[in-house]
């Protein structure tokens, strides 16, 4: 980078320019070294801001999770976080490195300039099939990515697999955010925990114990809603007088009809796909590798 350069947007191998730059000159992630230049909205799991990296140009998201906890999770946290310098996917949104400020855990991500999918799918009104196709292959390799390289299973709750944690750039790249790498992170927020999980699988709702089909269950139901453009439960939203209340929800997933996409302008191989992802009992539904298979 050179002083006075414009802000280095995104480009895919904007992380290794920064991870060779900061080993090089020994910079670390600091408050004092980010200029905020804009809200990218509120997850489930944190404030993220699009930020400057002033020392070293770079255009970054900086999600902040507010946390009470005792100096020693605060370490643990960080540590846990460690694991992310070493996912490096495609289909991974790239991780700059996390500091803490009080009681918050800054984490420095990969500046997606497209925004989130269930962002990009409201202003839109629905996604076409090939670029559904792009988003499922995604996802599929990114969550392969994780088990295989890093042993990590999306860990309990909230469930990762949601449009709003299915991020895009200019560059049309899909990557994942906000999958469960910190144990510990993931127990400090659970009890704040609030929100969707009308993305998790009947099995998990049920609280059987963790099967990794339960990230093929809400990546179906993602592209369901991607597809229609709205939340696939309740099947039809018109005969409704009220919204259906969120235990009416749980209740309609573990004990209705799978959801599924039954509208003819998308190709027999693409709703039986979606069938696939929806079958209910988590021994019948096909892993990773058979859906990526199939997806070809
Ligand atoms: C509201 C939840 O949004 C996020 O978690 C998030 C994470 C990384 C990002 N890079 N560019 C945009 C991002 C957004």
């Amino acid at each position: 980078y050179k002083e006075g350069a414009p802000p280095i947007e995104s480009t895919t191998n904007n992380v290794e320019e920064f991870l060779r730059l900061s080993a090089e000159k020994g910079i670390d992630l600091k408050e004092t070294d980010f200029q905020r230049l804009l809200d990218l909205g509120s997850g489930s799991s944190g404030v993220v801001t699009k930020v400057l990296h002033r020392p070293t140009k770079l255009v970054m998201a900086r999600k902040i999770i507010h946390l009470e906890m005792k100096p020693t999770v605060r370490m643990q946290i960080l540590q846990e976080l460690r694991i992310l310098h070493k996912c490096k996917s495609p289909y991974i949104v790239g991780f700059y490195g996390a500091f803490l400020t009080g009681n918050e855990i800054n984490i420095c991500l990969e500046y997606m300039d497209a925004g989130s999918l269930d962002y990009i799918y409201k202003a839109s009104g629905r996604i076409p099939e090939p670029v559904l196709g792009k988003i499922g292959f995604a996802v599929l390799e990114g969550l392969l990515y994780l088990r295989e390289a890093h042993k990590i299973i999306h860990r309990v709750e909230p469930p990762y697999v949601k449009p709003s944690n299915i991020l895009m750039n200019m560059n049309g790249d899909i990557k994942i955010c906000d999958f469960g790498v910190s144990g510990e992170l993931i127990n400090s927020m659970a009890n704040s925990f609030v929100g969707t999980r009308s993305y998790m699988a009947p099995e998990r709702l049920e609280g059987d114990n963790y099967s990794v089909q339960s990230d093929v269950w809400s990546l179906g139901i993602s592209l369901i809603e991607m597809a229609l453009g709205r939340f696939p439960i309740p099947p039809e939203e018109g005969k409704r007088s009220t919204p259906m209340a969120i235990f009416e929800l749980l209740g309609y997933i573990v004990n209705g009809p799978p959801p599924k996409l039954s509208d003819p302008s998308f190709s027999v191989e693409f709703r039986d796909f979606i069938d696939n992802c929806m079958i209910k009992n988590p021994q019948l539904r096909p892993g990773l590798k058979k859906l990526l298979l199939v997806g070809h």
